[in-house]
């Protein structure tokens, strides 16, 4: 008699291991189907990436899903709060609204949604300098994070505040907590090296080999295994999508910097262009992450090392890192499923590598419940190639936008940017368009979008696009000027009144800290 129970297996215990298992454990008996035996390989002699400490607002909705509280995840790990990105030294001059090179990215959307509603008024009143930045316009997040304040009060409910947020966290600490929690609902850990799979005669895995000479058997597996790809790539070859021609970055070094114990926490990201890469600064509570991600062609190991340690005033040893950015073009084979490094990786200037990871967690909870059929299964490896292959796409756009939309060209790295030779098709094609008309929904396939029409907005417009687009949009119709300028004095009042009444960044995260 065959086992009613189905094997999945996970290969990998980094974060993206965990999170799946942790995830998978919980939604796939509540999503019906077979039942399942989940088991997760993980092995000490193998690091993890150990990086990966900044994320995306659907990571509350993620972690909501896993039955414990946002105050035993702050703890847990060691986590703040994130309200969105603020760029430095990415424009090439100063920016709208600033006397600086400077922008933020929030994760509030602009007031009204995401219709264009306020945009053509604010690109149509006035000169760069005599209007506020365009996300202070249209919301009021700009105004509390520049209070150094957090999203929520510590009475709010868990995972929900006034401001959109995400988190800034300890990868490793992160990991250990959604390891207990997996293990709590039922994964079962096995500590082996693997060492190579046997094919199964569906062209997928029927086995891993440990280094000890064990089989380890599954119906699914899911291939953790981060960088190496042991599984999709070395195992059943899925090819390799490599976009190192579009975004060039390809190393980064990392450093912690100790934080004094009452020194405030920035409540977002903070992006610091440099002559060939860019510098990310995360605030916890005891440290602060840093790291600079940089292009091995336009800059040395040795000038990214000395520019990351000038930044933390930290003269500590940096931690190298290299990657080859892309993405597998079928990250499901047959009855294996790479996700999170395994299935490919851009660089972390919006924290889209655990975002992806959700993304096909939650794919997987569902597609997996009806797949007891081979043509289902089948049918629902096409579907997944087919999703994440476009996001991929599409964040790869997003992520060149930053790049080419603005003026910076003095170096040979931001020069190569500028060069339409190097943007995407689909970049290409959106900003021809846009420098004439506002960018629209029909603009983007949005299901596939991680980055929906009001994002793109922030960053052409906090980088200072040069667009016709808005011109003469007050004269053609008044009475609409008038509510968008009565809308804007509301913003700015609301943002003024949040920033009042939201706590300290600092104080909030101690809060939840002191809380069990
Ligand atoms: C420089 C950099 C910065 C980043 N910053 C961010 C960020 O800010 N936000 C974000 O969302 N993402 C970020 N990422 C991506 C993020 O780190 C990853 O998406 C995330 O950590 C998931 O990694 P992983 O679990 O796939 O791989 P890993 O952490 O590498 O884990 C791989 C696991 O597989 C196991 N393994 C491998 N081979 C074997 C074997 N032979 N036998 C047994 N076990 C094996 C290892 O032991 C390990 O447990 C960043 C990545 C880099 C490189």
């Amino acid at each position: 008699m065959s086992d009613p129970l189905r094997r999945l297996v996970i290969l990998g215990g980094g974060t993206a291991g965990w999170l799946t298992a942790a995830y998978l454990a919980r939604a796939l008996p509540a999503a019906g189907g077979p039942g399942w035996a989940i088991a997760l390989v993980e092995s000490a002699d193998v690091p993890t990436i150990g990086v990966g400490e900044g994320s995306f607002p659907t990571l509350r909705a993620t972690l909501a899903t896993l039955g414990r509280s946002e105050a035993e995840f702050l703890r847990a790990a060691d986590a703040s709060f994130k309200q969105g990105v603020h760029f430095v030294g990415w424009a090439g001059g100063p920016t709208p609204g600033h006397a600086q090179d400077a922008y933020f990215h929030p994760f509030e959307l602009p007031v009204g949604g995401d219709a264009p509603g306020l945009l053509p008024f604010w690109l149509d009143s006035g000169a760069d300098e005599a209007r506020p930045a365009y996300a202070d316009a249209v919301t009021g997040q700009a105004q509390v994070v520049r209070a150094g304040r957090g999203p929520k009060r510590p009475g709010d409910p868990d995972w929900a505040g006034p401001m959109n947020y995400a988190y800034h966290f300890d990868a490793a600490r992160l990991a250990l907590w959604l390891r207990d929690i997996a293990t709590a609902n039922g994964v079962a850990v096995t500590e082996a090296t693997i060492v190579g799979a046997e094919r199964g005669e569906d062209g997928g895995v029927a086995a891993l080999r440990t280094a000890e000479g064990e089989r380890i058997e599954g119906d699914i597996f899911i291939d953790c295994s981060g960088f190496r790809a042991l599984l999709i790539g070395e195992t059943l070859g899925s090819p390799f999508h490599d976009v190192g021609d579009v975004l060039f970055n390809d190393r980064a070094v990392a450093l912690q910097v100790p934080s004094a114990a009452d020194a405030p926490i920035a409540p977002y990201t903070l992006a610091v262009a440099q002559p060939g890469g860019w510098i990310w600064d995360i605030g916890l509570a005891d440290r602060r992450g840093t790291g600079l991600v940089y292009s091995s062609r336009h800059w040395s190991d040795e000038a990214a090392a000395a520019a990351l340690r000038a930044h933390g005033g930290h003269d500590a040893p940096v931690r190298q890192l290299r990657f080859r950015t892309g993405y597998r073009t079928r990250p499901w084979i047959a009855n294996t499923i790479a996700v999170g490094l395994a299935a490919g990786f851009v660089e972390p200037l919006e924290s889209t590598g655990i975002m992806l990871v959700e993304v096909a967690a939650r794919m997987l909870a569902e597609m997996l419940s009806g797949a007891e059929d081979p043509r289902a299964l089948a049918g629902a490896a096409r579907g997944f190639n087919r999703q994440m292959t476009a996001r991929f796409a599409a964040i790869v756009e997003f992520l060149k936008l930053h790049y080419c939309a603005g003026r910076r060209r003095d170096t040979g790295h931001w020069r190569d940017h500028a060069d339409p030779a190097t943007w995407p098709d689909g970049l290409a094609d959106k900003l021809a368009q846009w420098r004439r008309r506002l960018p629209s929904r029909f603009d983007f396939t949005v299901d596939y979008e991680t980055f929906l029409p009001p994002s793109w907005a922030y960053i052409l417009h906090g980088l200072g696009f040069a667009t016709e687009a808005g011109a003469g949009a007050i004269a053609r119709d008044p009475a609409a000027a008038r509510n968008a300028i009565a809308t804007f004095a509301r913003i700015r009042q609301a943002g003024r009144q949040a920033a009042a009444a939201l706590p300290d960044h600092r104080a909030l995260v101690m809060h939840y800290r002191r809380l069990s």
